[in-house]
Protein backbone atom coordinates (compact mmCIF):
# COMPACT_ATOMS: atom_id res chain seq x y z
CA UNK A 1 0.00 0.00 0.00
CA UNK A 2 1.68 3.16 -1.02
CA UNK A 3 1.69 5.88 1.28
CA UNK A 4 2.18 10.51 2.06
CA UNK A 5 4.64 11.07 5.04
CA UNK A 6 4.11 14.37 5.30
CA UNK A 7 6.20 17.02 7.59
CA UNK A 8 5.05 20.50 8.60
CA UNK A 9 6.36 23.37 6.41
CA UNK A 10 6.43 26.90 7.68
CA UNK A 11 6.20 29.11 4.37
CA UNK A 12 6.84 28.65 0.49
CA UNK A 13 6.68 30.70 -2.20
CA UNK A 14 5.27 28.13 -5.40
CA UNK A 15 4.34 28.63 -8.85
CA UNK A 16 2.96 25.48 -10.39
CA UNK A 17 0.51 24.30 -12.98
CA UNK A 18 -1.89 22.03 -12.18
CA UNK A 19 -2.70 18.77 -14.70
CA UNK A 20 -5.86 19.48 -16.73
CA UNK A 21 -9.36 19.14 -15.68
CA UNK A 22 -11.24 16.12 -14.79
CA UNK A 23 -15.03 16.77 -15.89
CA UNK A 24 -13.79 18.60 -19.29
CA UNK A 25 -11.36 15.64 -20.09
CA UNK A 26 -13.82 13.21 -19.62
CA UNK A 27 -16.51 15.22 -21.86
CA UNK A 28 -13.66 15.95 -24.52
CA UNK A 29 -12.86 12.13 -25.52
CA UNK A 30 -16.91 11.26 -25.29
CA UNK A 31 -17.95 14.47 -27.69
CA UNK A 32 -14.62 14.12 -29.83
CA UNK A 33 -15.67 10.71 -30.35
CA UNK A 34 -19.04 11.79 -30.90
CA UNK A 35 -18.19 14.26 -33.63
CA UNK A 36 -17.90 14.44 -37.40
CA UNK A 37 -13.93 14.64 -38.33
CA UNK A 38 -10.79 14.57 -36.04
CA UNK A 39 -10.45 16.42 -32.93
CA UNK A 40 -7.08 17.46 -31.33
CA UNK A 41 -7.18 17.45 -27.82
CA UNK A 42 -4.50 19.12 -25.58
CA UNK A 43 -4.36 19.26 -21.69
CA UNK A 44 -5.87 15.93 -20.94
CA UNK A 45 -5.92 14.23 -17.87
CA UNK A 46 -4.27 11.18 -18.02
CA UNK A 47 -5.52 10.34 -14.66
CA UNK A 48 -7.26 6.65 -14.48
CA UNK A 49 -10.68 8.16 -14.16
CA UNK A 50 -10.23 9.80 -17.64
CA UNK A 51 -8.27 7.01 -19.31
CA UNK A 52 -11.07 4.44 -18.48
CA UNK A 53 -13.18 7.12 -20.26
CA UNK A 54 -11.10 7.23 -23.37
CA UNK A 55 -10.84 3.64 -23.50
CA UNK A 56 -14.46 3.31 -23.45
CA UNK A 57 -14.93 5.55 -26.61
CA UNK A 58 -11.85 3.01 -28.17
CA UNK A 59 -13.64 0.12 -27.22
CA UNK A 60 -16.69 1.69 -29.51
CA UNK A 61 -14.34 2.11 -32.76
CA UNK A 62 -13.24 5.84 -32.06
CA UNK A 63 -9.86 6.18 -33.35
CA UNK A 64 -7.54 7.92 -31.12
CA UNK A 65 -3.63 8.56 -32.21
CA UNK A 66 -1.66 9.59 -29.04
CA UNK A 67 0.96 12.50 -30.09
CA UNK A 68 1.94 13.31 -26.21
CA UNK A 69 2.03 11.17 -22.96
CA UNK A 70 2.62 11.36 -19.52
CA UNK A 71 4.90 8.03 -18.60
CA UNK A 72 3.50 5.90 -16.60
CA UNK A 73 0.03 7.37 -16.91
CA UNK A 74 -1.92 8.14 -20.06
CA UNK A 75 -2.23 10.38 -23.09
CA UNK A 76 -2.10 14.09 -22.47
CA UNK A 77 -2.42 14.86 -26.41
CA UNK A 78 -4.55 13.15 -29.03
CA UNK A 79 -6.10 12.73 -31.92
CA UNK A 80 -9.37 11.85 -31.74
CA UNK A 81 -11.38 10.85 -35.16
CA UNK A 82 -15.15 10.83 -34.23
CA UNK A 83 -17.91 8.59 -35.76
CA UNK A 84 -20.82 11.39 -36.58
CA UNK A 85 -22.58 10.07 -33.55
CA UNK A 86 -22.56 6.00 -34.66
CA UNK A 87 -20.89 4.29 -32.24
CA UNK A 88 -19.85 -0.04 -32.91
CA UNK A 89 -20.71 -2.43 -30.11
CA UNK A 90 -17.42 -2.81 -28.19
CA UNK A 91 -16.19 -6.81 -28.18
CA UNK A 92 -16.80 -7.05 -23.87
CA UNK A 93 -18.15 -4.93 -21.00
CA UNK A 94 -16.65 -1.15 -20.38
CA UNK A 95 -14.73 -0.77 -16.67
CA UNK A 96 -15.62 2.62 -15.32
CA UNK A 97 -13.09 2.20 -12.89
CA UNK A 98 -13.75 4.62 -9.96
CA UNK A 99 -15.77 7.38 -12.03
CA UNK A 100 -19.10 8.26 -10.92
CA UNK A 101 -18.56 11.21 -14.05
CA UNK A 102 -17.88 7.82 -16.02
CA UNK A 103 -19.96 5.96 -15.82
CA UNK A 104 -22.79 8.57 -15.77
CA UNK A 105 -22.53 10.23 -18.75
CA UNK A 106 -21.36 6.86 -20.54
CA UNK A 107 -24.80 5.45 -19.91
CA UNK A 108 -26.68 8.58 -21.40
CA UNK A 109 -24.26 8.48 -24.17
CA UNK A 110 -24.93 4.76 -24.87
CA UNK A 111 -28.95 5.08 -24.78
CA UNK A 112 -29.11 5.91 -27.82
CA UNK A 113 -27.25 3.46 -29.61
CA UNK A 114 -28.03 0.30 -31.43
CA UNK A 115 -25.82 -2.28 -29.62
CA UNK A 116 -25.79 -3.88 -25.85
CA UNK A 117 -23.33 -2.18 -23.39
CA UNK A 118 -22.72 -3.09 -20.13
CA UNK A 119 -20.71 -1.12 -17.51
CA UNK A 120 -18.73 -1.93 -14.91
CA UNK A 121 -16.83 -0.28 -11.90
CA UNK A 122 -14.47 -1.14 -8.66
CA UNK A 123 -16.15 -1.38 -4.97
CA UNK A 124 -16.85 1.91 -4.52
CA UNK A 125 -18.67 2.65 -7.69
CA UNK A 126 -20.32 -0.48 -7.74
CA UNK A 127 -22.22 1.26 -4.27
CA UNK A 128 -22.78 4.61 -5.53
CA UNK A 129 -26.47 5.33 -6.39
CA UNK A 130 -27.68 4.51 -10.48
CA UNK A 131 -31.03 5.14 -9.72
CA UNK A 132 -30.73 8.47 -10.43
CA UNK A 133 -29.89 8.56 -13.75
CA UNK A 134 -31.87 4.96 -14.40
CA UNK A 135 -34.78 6.86 -13.36
CA UNK A 136 -34.64 10.04 -15.97
CA UNK A 137 -33.09 7.69 -18.78
CA UNK A 138 -35.54 4.74 -18.52
CA UNK A 139 -38.15 7.77 -18.67
CA UNK A 140 -36.55 8.56 -21.69
CA UNK A 141 -37.04 5.26 -23.36
CA UNK A 142 -33.99 3.68 -22.44
CA UNK A 143 -33.72 -0.15 -21.94
CA UNK A 144 -31.26 0.43 -19.29
CA UNK A 145 -30.82 -2.14 -16.11
CA UNK A 146 -29.02 -2.44 -12.47
CA UNK A 147 -27.35 -5.74 -12.32
CA UNK A 148 -25.24 -4.86 -8.68
CA UNK A 149 -26.28 -6.71 -5.51
CA UNK A 150 -28.20 -3.73 -4.09
CA UNK A 151 -30.73 -1.61 -5.88
CA UNK A 152 -29.93 0.77 -8.20
CA UNK A 153 -26.22 0.05 -8.42
CA UNK A 154 -23.75 -1.10 -10.82
CA UNK A 155 -22.64 -2.85 -13.02
CA UNK A 156 -25.43 -1.25 -15.74
CA UNK A 157 -26.42 -2.99 -19.04
CA UNK A 158 -27.92 -1.06 -21.62
CA UNK A 159 -29.57 -2.28 -24.63
CA UNK A 160 -30.94 -0.71 -28.09
CA UNK A 161 -34.21 1.33 -28.06
CA UNK A 162 -35.80 4.73 -29.59
CA UNK A 163 -35.34 7.55 -27.11
CA UNK A 164 -37.86 9.88 -26.57
CA UNK A 165 -37.19 13.64 -25.44
CA UNK A 166 -38.05 14.34 -21.97
CA UNK A 167 -38.89 17.46 -19.77
CA UNK A 168 -37.16 16.30 -16.77
CA UNK A 169 -36.70 18.05 -12.95
CA UNK A 170 -33.20 17.12 -11.20
CA UNK A 171 -33.88 15.94 -7.69
CA UNK A 172 -30.21 16.87 -6.81
CA UNK A 173 -28.20 19.30 -8.00
CA UNK A 174 -26.40 16.86 -10.02
CA UNK A 175 -23.91 18.29 -13.40
CA UNK A 176 -23.41 14.03 -13.87
CA UNK A 177 -27.38 13.53 -14.13
CA UNK A 178 -28.00 16.57 -16.36
CA UNK A 179 -25.47 15.49 -18.40
CA UNK A 180 -26.42 12.00 -18.53
CA UNK A 181 -29.71 13.37 -19.95
CA UNK A 182 -28.46 16.03 -22.21
CA UNK A 183 -26.09 12.98 -23.76
CA UNK A 184 -29.28 11.13 -24.17
CA UNK A 185 -31.44 13.68 -25.79
CA UNK A 186 -28.38 13.94 -28.72
CA UNK A 187 -30.37 11.05 -30.16
CA UNK A 188 -34.10 11.48 -29.62
CA UNK A 189 -36.36 12.98 -32.37
CA UNK A 190 -37.22 16.54 -30.42
CA UNK A 191 -36.05 18.96 -27.69
CA UNK A 192 -34.78 17.26 -23.77
CA UNK A 193 -35.02 20.03 -21.21
CA UNK A 194 -33.25 19.47 -17.94
CA UNK A 195 -34.65 22.26 -15.27
CA UNK A 196 -31.87 22.23 -12.49
CA UNK A 197 -32.48 22.67 -8.49
CA UNK A 198 -29.15 25.04 -8.97
CA UNK A 199 -26.17 26.25 -11.18
CA UNK A 200 -24.64 22.93 -11.22
CA UNK A 201 -21.03 22.86 -13.33
CA UNK A 202 -22.14 23.41 -17.04
CA UNK A 203 -18.98 21.91 -18.84
CA UNK A 204 -21.21 19.19 -21.15
CA UNK A 205 -23.49 22.58 -21.93
CA UNK A 206 -20.14 24.52 -23.11
CA UNK A 207 -18.40 21.39 -25.09
CA UNK A 208 -21.17 20.75 -26.63
CA UNK A 209 -21.27 24.44 -27.67
CA UNK A 210 -17.79 24.34 -28.50
CA UNK A 211 -18.64 21.41 -31.14
CA UNK A 212 -21.06 23.18 -32.62
CA UNK A 213 -24.38 21.59 -30.67
CA UNK A 214 -26.80 24.18 -29.97
CA UNK A 215 -27.96 24.43 -26.53
CA UNK A 216 -29.83 26.76 -24.86
CA UNK A 217 -29.26 27.54 -21.25
CA UNK A 218 -31.96 30.07 -19.47
CA UNK A 219 -31.17 30.55 -15.59
CA UNK A 220 -31.68 26.90 -14.48
CA UNK A 221 -33.37 25.22 -18.15
CA UNK A 222 -31.06 23.87 -20.36
CA UNK A 223 -32.74 21.95 -23.13
CA UNK A 224 -31.05 21.11 -26.71
CA UNK A 225 -32.65 19.63 -30.15
CA UNK A 226 -31.82 15.93 -30.58
CA UNK A 227 -30.04 15.01 -34.09
CA UNK A 228 -27.54 17.71 -33.77
CA UNK A 229 -24.18 16.18 -35.11
CA UNK A 230 -20.87 17.65 -33.00
CA UNK A 231 -18.59 18.84 -35.42
CA UNK A 232 -14.96 18.29 -34.90
CA UNK A 233 -12.61 21.07 -33.07
CA UNK A 234 -9.49 21.58 -31.38
CA UNK A 235 -10.04 21.98 -27.79
CA UNK A 236 -7.75 22.53 -24.85
CA UNK A 237 -7.84 21.40 -21.54
CA UNK A 238 -7.32 24.05 -18.81
CA UNK A 239 -5.94 22.89 -14.96
CA UNK A 240 -8.24 21.42 -12.38
CA UNK A 241 -9.24 24.08 -9.67
CA UNK A 242 -10.38 20.76 -7.81
CA UNK A 243 -6.74 19.54 -8.04
CA UNK A 244 -5.32 23.37 -7.68
CA UNK A 245 -7.83 23.77 -4.72
CA UNK A 246 -4.97 21.48 -2.40
CA UNK A 247 -2.06 24.30 -2.86
CA UNK A 248 -4.86 26.90 -2.87
CA UNK A 249 -5.83 26.03 0.77
CA UNK A 250 -2.27 24.97 1.76
CA UNK A 251 -1.05 28.90 0.80
CA UNK A 252 -4.38 30.47 2.25
CA UNK A 253 -3.91 29.06 5.37
CA UNK A 254 -0.19 30.23 6.01
CA UNK A 255 0.37 33.57 6.58
CA UNK A 256 3.15 34.77 4.62
CA UNK A 257 2.76 31.99 1.72
CA UNK A 258 2.40 32.83 -1.82
CA UNK A 259 0.92 30.23 -4.64
CA UNK A 260 0.57 31.18 -8.56
CA UNK A 261 -1.24 28.42 -10.35
CA UNK A 262 -1.03 28.54 -13.80
CA UNK A 263 -3.81 28.16 -16.79
CA UNK A 264 -6.62 26.90 -14.46
CA UNK A 265 -9.76 26.95 -15.51
CA UNK A 266 -11.65 29.43 -13.96
CA UNK A 267 -15.48 28.48 -14.80
CA UNK A 268 -18.00 30.58 -12.69
CA UNK A 269 -19.61 27.01 -12.02
CA UNK A 270 -16.56 25.56 -10.26
CA UNK A 271 -14.96 28.81 -8.65
CA UNK A 272 -16.83 28.99 -5.04
CA UNK A 273 -14.21 27.38 -3.42
CA UNK A 274 -12.39 30.66 -4.06
CA UNK A 275 -14.97 33.10 -3.10
CA UNK A 276 -15.24 30.69 0.30
CA UNK A 277 -11.28 31.16 0.78
CA UNK A 278 -11.15 34.84 0.15
CA UNK A 279 -14.44 35.35 3.01
CA UNK A 280 -12.06 33.29 5.10
CA UNK A 281 -9.74 36.00 4.47
CA UNK A 282 -7.33 35.21 2.57
CA UNK A 283 -6.40 37.19 -0.68
CA UNK A 284 -7.34 35.86 -4.31
CA UNK A 285 -6.10 37.48 -7.36
CA UNK A 286 -7.59 35.85 -10.51
CA UNK A 287 -5.64 37.21 -13.84
CA UNK A 288 -8.34 35.57 -16.55
CA UNK A 289 -6.87 34.87 -20.18
CA UNK A 290 -9.30 35.82 -22.95
CA UNK A 291 -11.42 32.69 -23.24
CA UNK A 292 -11.20 31.17 -26.78
CA UNK A 293 -13.28 27.66 -26.40
CA UNK A 294 -16.15 28.70 -24.57
CA UNK A 295 -14.08 27.63 -20.84
CA UNK A 296 -12.79 31.05 -19.23
CA UNK A 297 -8.84 30.45 -17.70
CA UNK A 298 -6.03 31.81 -16.35
CA UNK A 299 -3.73 32.11 -13.76
CA UNK A 300 -4.32 31.98 -9.96
CA UNK A 301 -2.00 34.06 -7.08
CA UNK A 302 -2.89 33.58 -3.55
CA UNK A 303 -2.18 35.00 -0.57
CA UNK A 304 -2.18 33.27 3.19
CA UNK A 305 -3.62 35.12 5.97
CA UNK A 306 -4.99 34.04 9.71
CA UNK A 307 -8.51 32.65 8.55
CA UNK A 308 -11.75 33.11 9.92
CA UNK A 309 -14.57 30.56 9.75
CA UNK A 310 -17.33 31.42 7.26
CA UNK A 311 -20.90 30.26 6.43
CA UNK A 312 -20.99 28.26 3.22
CA UNK A 313 -23.94 29.03 1.36
CA UNK A 314 -26.30 26.47 -0.28
CA UNK A 315 -25.98 27.95 -3.89
CA UNK A 316 -22.44 27.47 -3.40
CA UNK A 317 -22.39 23.45 -2.50
CA UNK A 318 -22.89 22.34 -6.04
CA UNK A 319 -19.87 24.55 -7.06
CA UNK A 320 -17.32 23.38 -4.72
CA UNK A 321 -18.69 19.87 -4.17
CA UNK A 322 -15.00 17.98 -4.51
CA UNK A 323 -13.35 20.99 -2.80
CA UNK A 324 -15.30 20.01 0.57
CA UNK A 325 -13.24 17.98 2.19
CA UNK A 326 -9.92 20.15 1.71
CA UNK A 327 -11.99 23.41 2.67
CA UNK A 328 -12.83 21.46 6.17
CA UNK A 329 -9.26 21.43 6.83
CA UNK A 330 -8.75 25.55 5.90
CA UNK A 331 -11.87 25.25 8.56
CA UNK A 332 -10.03 23.23 11.34
CA UNK A 333 -7.07 25.98 10.95
CA UNK A 334 -9.44 28.87 10.85
CA UNK A 335 -10.60 30.89 13.76
CA UNK A 336 -14.28 30.63 14.74
CA UNK A 337 -17.10 27.88 13.02
CA UNK A 338 -17.56 26.76 9.87
CA UNK A 339 -20.65 25.98 8.68
CA UNK A 340 -20.91 23.37 5.86
CA UNK A 341 -24.72 22.26 5.45
CA UNK A 342 -27.00 21.81 2.48
CA UNK A 343 -24.05 19.16 1.27
CA UNK A 344 -25.83 15.48 1.59
CA UNK A 345 -24.37 14.69 -1.78
CA UNK A 346 -20.63 14.45 -0.28
CA UNK A 347 -22.49 10.35 1.27
CA UNK A 348 -22.73 9.34 -1.96
CA UNK A 349 -19.05 10.33 -3.45
CA UNK A 350 -16.14 7.85 -4.00
CA UNK A 351 -16.36 7.42 0.20
CA UNK A 352 -19.42 9.04 2.43
CA UNK A 353 -17.19 12.16 2.97
CA UNK A 354 -19.04 13.88 5.60
CA UNK A 355 -17.73 10.41 7.86
CA UNK A 356 -14.27 10.36 6.15
CA UNK A 357 -13.48 14.10 6.57
CA UNK A 358 -14.69 14.47 10.17
CA UNK A 359 -12.83 10.77 10.92
CA UNK A 360 -9.32 12.41 9.88
CA UNK A 361 -9.82 15.45 11.36
CA UNK A 362 -10.74 14.02 14.79
CA UNK A 363 -7.46 11.69 14.58
CA UNK A 364 -5.61 15.14 14.47
CA UNK A 365 -7.74 16.59 16.94
CA UNK A 366 -10.15 18.76 15.00
CA UNK A 367 -13.10 20.24 16.70
CA UNK A 368 -16.07 19.29 14.12
CA UNK A 369 -19.74 18.30 14.66
CA UNK A 370 -21.55 15.97 11.89
CA UNK A 371 -25.07 16.28 10.50
CA UNK A 372 -26.74 14.45 8.43
CA UNK A 373 -26.15 17.04 5.64
CA UNK A 374 -22.75 18.33 6.65
CA UNK A 375 -20.29 19.24 9.46
CA UNK A 376 -19.49 22.21 11.61
CA UNK A 377 -15.76 22.92 12.58
CA UNK A 378 -14.49 25.39 15.35
CA UNK A 379 -10.86 25.61 14.32
CA UNK A 380 -7.84 27.62 15.37
CA UNK A 381 -6.02 24.48 17.80
CA UNK A 382 -3.26 23.27 16.55
CA UNK A 383 -3.61 20.07 14.39
CA UNK A 384 -1.66 17.20 15.61
CA UNK A 385 0.27 15.11 13.28
CA UNK A 386 -1.30 11.50 13.23
CA UNK A 387 -1.34 8.68 10.90
CA UNK A 388 -4.89 8.46 8.76
CA UNK A 389 -6.57 6.16 6.12
CA UNK A 390 -7.29 7.59 2.52
CA UNK A 391 -10.57 4.89 2.86
CA UNK A 392 -9.68 4.92 -0.95
CA UNK A 393 -10.55 7.82 -1.88
CA UNK A 394 -8.36 10.16 -3.38
CA UNK A 395 -10.24 13.55 -2.27
CA UNK A 396 -9.13 12.44 0.96
CA UNK A 397 -6.15 11.60 0.57
CA UNK A 398 -4.77 14.64 -0.52
CA UNK A 399 -6.87 16.97 1.52
CA UNK A 400 -4.99 15.54 4.91
CA UNK A 401 -1.92 15.17 3.47
CA UNK A 402 -2.57 19.46 3.01
CA UNK A 403 -3.36 19.37 6.70
CA UNK A 404 -0.19 17.04 7.19
CA UNK A 405 1.73 20.47 6.13
CA UNK A 406 -0.01 22.46 9.29
CA UNK A 407 0.31 19.26 12.07
CA UNK A 408 2.19 19.68 15.17
CA UNK A 409 4.71 16.83 14.03
CA UNK A 410 4.60 14.56 10.86
CA UNK A 411 1.39 12.68 9.18
CA UNK A 412 1.18 9.61 7.18
CA UNK A 413 -1.67 8.65 5.12
CA UNK A 414 -2.34 5.14 3.97
CA UNK A 415 -3.47 4.25 0.96
CA UNK A 416 -2.53 6.35 -1.64
CA UNK A 417 -3.02 4.77 -4.90
CA UNK A 418 -6.14 6.24 -4.74
CA UNK A 419 -4.76 9.69 -6.17
CA UNK A 420 -4.39 8.34 -9.71
CA UNK A 421 -8.22 8.90 -10.20
CA UNK A 422 -7.40 12.31 -10.32
CA UNK A 423 -4.19 13.80 -9.84
CA UNK A 424 -1.07 12.02 -11.70
CA UNK A 425 1.83 14.04 -10.31
CA UNK A 426 0.16 14.83 -6.96
CA UNK A 427 2.97 13.64 -4.97
CA UNK A 428 5.71 15.85 -6.70
CA UNK A 429 3.92 18.65 -6.14
CA UNK A 430 3.50 17.82 -2.19
CA UNK A 431 7.25 17.26 -2.11
CA UNK A 432 7.80 20.32 -3.51
CA UNK A 433 5.37 22.27 -1.12
CA UNK A 434 7.44 21.25 1.63
CA UNK A 435 10.97 22.16 -0.58
CA UNK A 436 8.89 25.36 0.22
CA UNK A 437 9.49 26.01 -3.57
CA UNK A 438 9.01 24.48 -7.35
CA UNK A 439 11.84 24.85 -10.37
CA UNK A 440 10.53 26.64 -13.29
CA UNK A 441 10.79 23.12 -14.96
CA UNK A 442 7.97 21.78 -12.70
CA UNK A 443 5.47 23.70 -14.65
CA UNK A 444 5.18 21.35 -17.07
CA UNK A 445 4.66 18.37 -14.61
CA UNK A 446 1.05 17.56 -16.40
CA UNK A 447 3.07 16.61 -20.05
CA UNK A 448 6.15 15.39 -19.02
CA UNK A 449 7.06 12.66 -16.65
CA UNK A 450 8.28 13.54 -12.83
CA UNK A 451 11.80 14.52 -13.16
CA UNK A 452 12.57 14.70 -9.22
O1 LIG B 1 -20.08 16.30 -13.92
C1 LIG B 1 -18.96 16.16 -13.40
O2 LIG B 1 -17.91 16.11 -14.08
C2 LIG B 1 -18.88 16.05 -11.92
C3 LIG B 1 -19.94 16.40 -11.15
C4 LIG B 1 -19.98 16.29 -9.68
O3 LIG B 1 -20.77 15.18 -9.32
P1 LIG B 1 -22.38 15.26 -9.25
O4 LIG B 1 -22.91 15.65 -10.54
O5 LIG B 1 -22.81 13.88 -8.86
O6 LIG B 1 -22.68 16.26 -8.18
C5 LIG B 1 -18.58 16.13 -9.10
O7 LIG B 1 -18.66 15.72 -7.75
C6 LIG B 1 -17.75 15.17 -9.88
O8 LIG B 1 -16.44 15.09 -9.37
C7 LIG B 1 -17.61 15.59 -11.33
C1 LIG C 1 -16.75 12.83 -6.96
C2 LIG C 1 -15.72 12.79 -7.79
O1 LIG C 1 -15.70 12.14 -9.00
P1 LIG C 1 -16.69 11.08 -9.64
O2 LIG C 1 -18.08 11.38 -9.19
O3 LIG C 1 -16.51 11.21 -11.12
O4 LIG C 1 -16.23 9.71 -9.18
C3 LIG C 1 -14.47 13.55 -7.49
O5 LIG C 1 -13.61 13.60 -8.36
O6 LIG C 1 -14.31 14.08 -6.38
Amino acid sequence: MSRFEVTPVETFDVTLEVPGDKSMSHRAAMIAGLATGTSTITGFLPSEDCVNTLQAMKACGVRCEVLEELPGFGPVAMRIEGRSMHLTAPSGSIDCGNSGTGMRLLAGLFAGQDFITELFGDESLSSRPMGRIIQPLAAMGCRIEALGEKEGSAPLRISPAEIQPIRYELPMASAQVKSAVLLAGMTAAGTTEVIQPAVTRDHTERMLEAFGVKVVTEGLHVSLAGGQVPQARDFHVPGDISSAAFWIVAAAARPGARLVVKRVGLNPTRTAILDAIERMGATVIRRPVEDVQGEPFGDLEIHGAPLKGTDLLPEEIPNLIDEIPVLAVAAALAEGTTRIRNARELRVKETDRVATTVENLRAMGGQVEEFEDGMEITGGAPLRGAEMKSYGDHRIAMAFAVAGLFADGPSTILGTECVRTSYPGFDHHLAAVCRGAVAESDYQLPTRAPNA
